[in-house]
């Protein structure tokens, strides 16, 4: 089952388009990072999963068909927007009782014991609460719903490292407790390795990178070698991106292609991370790697 599928996606806001033509199949069971510069539509994507917008061309399913915003996504798809919104004036013992009315498959009991251990008062009106334990009862009030995906919008962005750090221990142990999916859209590339498991990059409204991370990191390669050498270089490379210095250049190729030839021109290639595939290919938007026999585009020329 794809938690997420699109075809031809598109959204516009009268004459811009935040999305175009996105095409899109998230398999259950992962932890997803969605990341892109700002601007590049991560919102508007997770606001039309969960039918908050309509697209403008297109079409996108959750849980395997459900049409977004529909009665049977809306008791299986729990969604944070950006801010934890959560109504300030309310008290935690009133939020949770809130959303007990508001949800027919809420757990009362484990949203209290989660209270109870993240040692909030029940009485606390939420406003004087800190961001990070204001973004944690909202985790608390997705996941309490008891929702098979899980869709938060820069969860992160507002916390500091230790709050960032629990946050992302709560979300993972309901992934193992619970085996629900999870995607989330974060700035923050430097956390992606330690909770995600599979990535989408988004470019200028476009789909750029999609698949499960291990594979993704694979099937990569920095090749790191003298910029005088660069020439040297067989043509046939497949090439994603480029960063010279005045002696150094690392360029981040296709694992497919041969080492050898690039170790003859003096290049040694060393494993890739997260952090630096996305990077390389937000530095390149025309590169793409998705799923699929055509999926992976690159320049046979060392990008300038
Ligand atoms: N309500 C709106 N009206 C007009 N334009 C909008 C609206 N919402 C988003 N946009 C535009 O759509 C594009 C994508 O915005 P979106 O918020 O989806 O990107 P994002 O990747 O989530 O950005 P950020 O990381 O800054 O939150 C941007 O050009 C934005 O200005």
């Amino acid at each position: 089952m794809n938690i997420i599928e699109a075809s031809g996606l598109g959204r516009r806001y009268r004459r811009v388009w935040a999305l175009r033509d996105c095409t899109l199949a998230i398999p259950a069971g992962h932890v997803v990072a969605l990341v892109g510069p700002s601007g590049s539509g991560k919102t508007t994507l997770l606001e039309l999963a969960v039918g908050l917008r309509v697209p403008s061309a297109g079409r996108l399913s959750v849980l395997g068909g459900v049409a977004p915003g529909s009665i049977p996504a809306l008791s299986r798809v729990a969604f944070v927007a950006q801010d934890a919104p959560l109504y300030r004036q309310l008290s935690v013992a009133d939020t949770l009782r809130l959303a007990g009315h508001l949800n027919d498959r809420w757990d009362h009991q484990w949203a209290r014991q989660r209270v109870a251990e993240l040692a909030v008062p029940f009485s606390a009106k939420l406003g004087a609460l800190s961001s990070g334990t204001q973004a944690q009862l909202a985790l608390t009030v997705a996941l309490g719903r008891r929702p098979e995906l899980l869709i938060l919008d820069e969860p992160l962005a507002r916390l500091d490292p230790l709050a960032r750090h629990e946050f992302l221990a709560a979300v993972l142990e309901a992934v193992a407790t619970d085996g629900l999916s999870v995607v989330f859209s974060s700035h923050l590339l430097a956390e992606l390795d330690r909770v995600a498991d599979y990535l989408v990059v988004l470019s200028e409204g476009h789909v750029q990178v999609a698949g499960e991370i291990d594979s993704l990191v694979a099937g990569h390669r920095m090749l790191v070698g003298r910029t005088d050498h660069v020439d040297l270089l067989p043509a046939g490379l497949s090439i994603v991106s480029a960063q010279r210095a005045d002696q150094q250049t690392r360029l981040l190729a296709r694992c497919g292609d041969d080492p050898r030839p690039a170790a003859a021109a003096g290049f040694r290639a060393e494993p890739v991370g997260v952090e630096e595939l996305v990077l390389a290919y937000l530095r390149q938007p025309d590169a793409t790697a998705l799923p699929g026999p055509s999926g992976t585009t690159g320049s046979r020329e060392v990008p300038a």
